[in-house]
């Protein structure tokens, strides 16, 4: 069995009467890069800070190595947190600052300079020790803040919406950066943002949470192919969702007509949900495509064309296209089963729960 770095088991966090997180239990396993991702005031921080110690939780168990740490002062776990506002002292240089923990523990002054001179190297900042913080850009404060968090030798780094102060160029190349830095070091990332993009260009496995749960965990291409249910696909990427009913196992029904498909498992007649991304739909003649729809707008952006359509159910399709159409011309929209995912309708909070853990204990 693969050992867990991480356990969380029934942990549940309450403010006062209000549950904040509720009754969450997963495995992270060593080595990977997980990122939690979610809207504001799902339970990200919250979650980080139970993992990191600067909360308490109110009922559950939190494990580090299969050991439980419930009771362990922050300061005592393996565990570091780099901010998103850096939270560096700005009246200490780059090395001060870097330093700044290994000094509170007593290290020698060799082995402090040692320690930061490899960290610092490990950021890409090798001769950036006497700069004053004043003197860095924003990408470079919080590539310091990193080497602070990672000279103390986590087993966990904890990063909590650290690339979003970035302007977006900056942000793309420290995202590659963190992901190259977390393969060198071999060791365990949790990362938090609500940038799905950001979430699936970097991580080993995805949460999606809302309002204090888990909704669905999973590598990337999982989370994005499979959503659970509506909230995942409207949250990670654009999707077209309508209607429809299950009329076999692989064969499925919607804007009316009876499509092949691949996925199964729900009974006959069943009502359904289809999710089939824009760029999975082809543009093609009205003749030759499974769907019939009418332009209503096209919008051109860069290397595509953003094409809305209604069919004649009055489906609204996104597509994403690189052929240029006609507002108003009849088009038709081809898709391959593969691209066709089907979800349950109009299931009660209850019933995914319940469906969610049948699907994570399988
Ligand atoms: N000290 C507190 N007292 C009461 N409620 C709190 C406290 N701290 C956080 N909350 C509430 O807990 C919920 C979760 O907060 P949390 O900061 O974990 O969300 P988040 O997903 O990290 O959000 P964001 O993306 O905006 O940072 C929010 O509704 C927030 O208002």
């Amino acid at each position: 069995m693969v050992e867990s770095i991480i356990t969380f088991r029934n942990v549940t966090k309450k403010y006062k009467d209000t549950v904040i997180l509720e009754n969450i239990s997963f495995k992270l396993e060593k080595g990977k890069f997980y990122t939690l991702l979610g809207p504001s005031g799902c339970g990200k921080t919250t979650t980080l800070s139970l993992i990191a110690g600067f909360m308490e939780e109110s009922s559950g168990d939190i494990l580090m190595n299969e050991q439980k740490i419930n009771h362990i002062p922050a300061n005592k776990r393996k565990i570091n947190t780099v901010f998103q506002d850096y939270a560096l002292f700005p009246h200490l240089n780059v090395f001060d600052n870097i330093a700044f923990g290994l000094k509170i523990k007593k290290k020698s002054k060799k082995e402090i300079k040692e320690k930061v001179n490899e960290a610092l190297k490990m950021v890409r900042l090798p001769d950036f020790g006497d700069r004053e913080i004043s003197e860095m850009s924003g990408g470079q404060k919080q590539r310091v803040a990193i080497a602070r968090a990672l000279v103390n030798e986590p087993e966990v780094l904890l990063l909590d919406e650290p690339l979003s102060a970035l302007d977006m160029k900056l942000r793309k190349e420290m995202q590659y950066e963190l992901r190259e830095l977390q393969k060198r070091l071999g060791i365990t990332f949790i990362f938090v943002t609500h940038d799905q993009e950001e979430a699936l260009a970097m991580s080993d496995e995805i949460f999606v949470m809302n309002h204090g749960k888990i909704i669905q965990r999973g590598t990337p291409t999982a989370i994005y192919d499979e959503p659970l249910n509506r909230f995942v696909a409207d949250f990670i990427g654009e999707s077209n969702i309508v209607e429809g009913t299950m009329m076999a196992d692989e064969q499925v029904k919607f804007a009316g007509k009876t499509f092949e498909c691949v996925d199964g498992g729900m009974e006959e007649n069943e009502p359904i949900e289809v999710v089939l991304r824009p760029e999975d739909i082809e543009v093609t003649t009205a003749q030759k495509g499974k769907v019939v729809g009418t332009v209503i707008s096209q919008l051109f952006r860069g290397v595509h064309y953003e094409i809305v359509c209604t069919d004649i159910d009055g489906n609204e399709w996104k597509i994403r296209s690189t052929k240029k159409v006609k507002v108003g011309a009849n088009v038709g929209l081809d898709f391959d089963p593969e691209a066709i995912h089907i979800m349950r309708f109009n299931e009660t909070e209850t019933e995914f729960y319940q469906r969610l853990e049948n699907y994570q204990g399988s």
